[in-house]
């Protein structure tokens, strides 16, 4: 990575503190925090999200574009930010006009559910990070994927039931556990768990199921 694009990534991360002082983007107000919990948290998955396919790259539930402007800047694919919340693409928008990536970076508002209907395997590789349980993201994925495509799973914390949930739909819905991978952060305290899942297969459902139905109504 070179330092242009650190710098890029750290300016991202100012302006979400600026604009969290008007709309809730973050939970996470410092400079200090944020280096941290934001931008290298992001960059945990980057040796995952580069070794999906070429192509395009949607960040599912971005909020304020973590990990999707950071890895947008790292990996230097064309990107789109997608979030239910009107108030935070609009905020997003500027910020990717602001830090000049306004050719490679889009945003998108509304469900993730319905965005598979407009871009039905659209994308190469999908980030998501603190938006639904893995068997939920995998729903979610399947039809937004081309095949062979990858979706690369940030995640705090796994239970063996969530786990082994995702292992149990996956077959069903196209997907297959590729690689698993935990780290530590450089704090030494903060545990991060990579995930990654590839299309492998047209799913044996009809996908996209109504809109909540992957959140009310799971698999
Ligand atoms: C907890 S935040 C995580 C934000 C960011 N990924 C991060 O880790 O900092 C989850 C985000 O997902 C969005 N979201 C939740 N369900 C969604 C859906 N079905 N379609 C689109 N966006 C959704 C919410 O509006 C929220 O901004």
């Amino acid at each position: 990575m070179t330092e242009d694009m650190a710098a890029l990534m750290q300016s991202h991360l100012e302006l979400v503190i600026e604009a969290n002082k008007t709309t809730n983007l973050t939970r996470i107000d410092s400079l200090e925090d944020g280096l941290l919990l934001h931008v290298e948290d992001s960059l945990v998955g980057l040796d995952e999200c580069l070794s999906a396919p070429e192509g395009k790259y949607a960040d599912l539930g971005t909020g304020g574009g973590f990990p999707g402007i950071t890895i947008a800047i790292a990996t230097g694919r064309p990107t789109t930010l997608v979030d239910t919340r009107r108030k935070k693409t609009a905020i997003l928008d500027g910020i990717v006009e602001e830090l000049g990536l306004a050719d490679q970076v889009s945003t998108h508002t509304g469900r993730i559910e319905e965005m598979a209907l407009e871009h039905p395997k659209a994308f190469s590789l999908i980030t998501a990070r603190a938006l639904a349980q893995l068997s939920v993201l995998l729903e979610f994925s399947s039809p937004l994927l081309k095949m062979g495509g990858r979706l690369v799973c940030y995640k705090a914390q796994v239970s063996d039931g969530e786990f082994n949930h995702a292992l149990e739909v996956q077959d069903m819905l196209g997907m297959k556990l590729v690689s698993q991978r935990s780290v530590y952060l450089s704090d030494g305290e903060t545990f991060r768990t990579i995930l990654v899942f590839e299309k492998t297969a047209r799913p044996r459902i009809k996908l996209p199921r109504p809109v909540s139905y992957a959140q009310k109504k799971p698999l």
